[in-house]
């Protein structure tokens, strides 16, 4: 189990991370989302020990990762995959992971293979890898232990859809098999697949999270009017919170009773009213981290909020 409770961080005057608090159980695949700059890397380097909270607490299984006896045994970790030494061929930077983590050597042969890096791949230097196969070697280092939990920091970047598609079914199996994972990314769509939870941030700040099924069920409705202001207006003077989709749309954050009756008081005829649903997600999303004059959409936060 993954807790982060009251995590803050700040960097000079500047909150990097706020106040954040969220689990990452057993058996899930926790998607951290946000967009760049909103604090997800800086949780991670708590969470792994590399950084130092300013307030709250980041632990796994209870303990924080500096506290753990063996934390290679315990938790794998991928933050930066471009960090690893150009000198050293793959194979040579597996090995020399396992002698320090005291695992099997026979386990490195195993793992190259698992990551999908052939023989002529693990006898490159690492110096000439692409990011795809600097992160594939990166997962072989962090899977080495045989950890029970994954903390990955965007490692689908520089794969290609075929290599994400792989990874998803990786992560995924890790985690049926009783796993945690816990991977960042700032685009939704890459975890959108593989997520059994999503947490979004935005600017430090936890604006959503729950269930992949809760927040896909409660992404509000999507709005639209000839007059765009008229109907901004009709929504804002019901209290009702609401960010942009794509066109002219809006996604508000209330059932489509609350919108209709909002809008038809103000007079504002309608030319779309509809459960945003799965479609919405992304619109939801970019609502709620947009940095727009309104804001995240305060309403659909509180109600889709664990
Ligand atoms: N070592 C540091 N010193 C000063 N400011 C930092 C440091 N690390 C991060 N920040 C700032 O903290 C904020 C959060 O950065 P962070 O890297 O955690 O975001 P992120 O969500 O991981 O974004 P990205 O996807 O771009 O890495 C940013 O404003 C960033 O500039």
């Amino acid at each position: 189990m993954i807790a982060i409770e009251h995590l803050s961080k700040r960097y000079g005057g500047h909150p990097a991370v706020d106040d954040v608090s969220f689990t990452c159980a057993p058996g899930t695949v926790t998607g951290f989302l946000g967009p760049n700059g909103a604090g997800k890397s800086t949780t991670l380097r708590v969470l792994c020990g590399l950084a130092a909270p300013t307030r709250g607490t980041a632990t796994v299984g209870g303990r924080r990762y500096r506290d753990l006896p063996n934390p290679g045994r315990e938790v794998g970790v991928l933050l930066d995959a471009a960090a690893q030494h150009p000198g050293r061929t793959g194979r040579e930077a597996l090995t020399l992971a396992a002698t320090v983590l005291g695992v099997d050597r026979g386990r490195v042969a195993e793992l190259l293979d698992h990551v999908g890096l052939d023989g002529t791949a693990a006898r490159k230097r690492v110096g000439a890898y692409s990011l795809g196969m600097r992160q594939r070697l990166g997962l072989a280092g962090a899977l080495l232990g045989d950890p029970r939990v994954l903390v990955l920091d965007e490692p689908a970047n520089g794969l290609d859809p075929e290599g994400i598609f792989w990874m998803r079914g990786l992560l995924r199996g890790f985690a049926d098999r009783g796993g945690t994972v816990l991977l960042s990314s700032h685009l939704l769509r890459e975890v959108e697949a593989v997520a059994d939870r999503l947490v979004v941030i935005a600017g430090g700040r936890v604006v959503a999270q729950g269930a992949m099924d809760e927040l896909l069920a409660d992404t509000g409705v999507r709005v639209r009017a000839r007059d765009r202001a008229a109907l901004e207006r009709a929504l804002t003077a019901a209290g009702i919170g609401f960010g942009p989709a794509d066109g002219d749309a809006v996604i508000a954050a209330a059932d489509a009773g609350a919108v209709g009756e909002a809008t038809s008081r103000a007079g504002v005829p309608l030319l779309e009213l509809q459960p945003a649903g799965g479609a919405g997600l992304e619109d939801l999303f970019r609502s709620l981290t947009s940095a727009g004059p309104h804001g995240p959409a305060g309403g659909t936060v509180g109600e889709v909020r664990a």
